[in-house]
């Protein structure tokens, strides 16, 4: 029997590569470029299912022009927002992600991200590196400490919770809002929050770990931003879009917001350059789960979803 045709849009870990020429035909290139809307409606002619990236972007229009050949989206990422889910069900496509496997990595970049901008580390590090430390004062540097401060959580699933019991290790006072309470044995003592406006009160630091819907694009407004206390650190893994730029960079003029850490920004590759002159923004382009450990995971589960679906079983990560 021939092996079903796959195409993995960009370049992932030797490991996933080499599994995935054992089992299926692989059309790859090397060049590692984002597949555009064009290529992906070109290549559903041509294979039974991709591995997509988040920056291919399967919108409405796309969906209506793929090739029927196209059975299966097999996303190497946990957010599917650069996916219609609604439009590519109902073209009988089926989708998958990959959750679980990049909570930690995730996580622990997120925690990177609270000490960094919590504790001055772009400043410093430009200090130290650029030879331009000439001087030394109690007063230098003062940054927040995580011990003992209360962080807010938006978003408790997976990389919500992998980051609550990191800052459990910090002796931070954890507190969450979600879509629906976790059992007391996930909440491991957080304090839940029922509404967004209660837990943005109490969040000394805040760190968004829920996914981009139509409900949440934006939540980070200026009047959101405005009901966190004076001084917060805010810190998003999550997506960009989660928080309006525009009225970040004004809470952080204001000194309403103390400092922020992201990894994802609206405008992705590229960023934001309004945040370039804040030292107390540390920034990162979404990498948030590049670990060697968490792509080749990744990279396993896609090709664990293709391969259930391709023995005519539903996989486990369908959505
Ligand atoms: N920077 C990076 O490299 C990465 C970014 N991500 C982002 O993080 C997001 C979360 O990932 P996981 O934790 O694995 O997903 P998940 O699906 O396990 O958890 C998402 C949680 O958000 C909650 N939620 C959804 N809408 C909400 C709302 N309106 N208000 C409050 N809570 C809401 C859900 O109930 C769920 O508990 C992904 O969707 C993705 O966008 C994930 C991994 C890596
Ligand atoms: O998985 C995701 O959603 C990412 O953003 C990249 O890992």
């Amino acid at each position: 029997m021939s092996k079903p045709v796959i195409w993995i849009t960009r370049t992932l870990s030797n490991a996933t590569l080499e599994r995935a020429r054992r089992d299926y035909e692989v059309i790859w290139d090397a060049a590692d470029t984002p597949g555009s809307a064009e290529d992906i409606i070109k290549m559903s002619a041509s294979v039974d299912g991709i591995i997509p990236c988040h920056s291919e972007h399967f919108s409405a229009d796309v969906v209506a022009q793929l090739d029927p050949r196209l059975k299966i989206v097999a996303n190497h990422s946990v957010g599917v927002d650069h996916c219609d889910l609604d439009a590519l069900r109902g073209k009988g496509i089926v989708v998958t992600n990959t959750p679980d496997v990049l909570s930690d990595a995730t996580a622990e970049l997120a925690m990177m991200l609270m000490l960094g901008a919590a504790r001055n580390a772009v400043a410093g590090d430009r200090t130290v590196r650029s030879g331009t430390w000439d001087f030394w004062s109690p007063a230098f540097l003062v940054g927040k400490q995580l011990t003992g401060a209360r962080l807010g959580i938006v978003g408790m699933g997976g990389v919500g919770r992998a980051f609550a019991r990191k800052a459990r290790g910090f002796d931070m006072e954890i507190h969450y809002h979600n879509r629906s309470r976790l059992s007391p044995e996930d909440e491991a003592g957080a304090i839940y929050h029922e509404t967004l406006e209660s837990l943005l009160a109490v969040s000394d630091f805040l760190s968004l770990h829920c996914p981009a819907t139509p409900e949440t694009v934006g939540l980070m407004n200026a009047d959101r931003l405005a009901q966190l206390p004076k001084g917060a650190v805010l810190v998003n893994t999550a997506r960009g879009n989660l928080i309006d730029e525009a009225a970040l960079v004004d809470a952080l003029d204001a000194g309403h917001i103390g400092a922020a850490g992201l990894d994802c920004f609206v405008t992705e590759p590229g960023g934001n350059p309004a945040f370039a002159s804040y030292d107390n923004v540390m920034m990162m382009p979404h990498v948030g789960s590049a670990t060697v450990q968490t792509r080749d995971a990744m990279g396993f589960k896609a090709l664990d979803n293709l391969d259930a679906f391709f023995r005519g079983e539903s996989p486990p990560n369908a959505l």
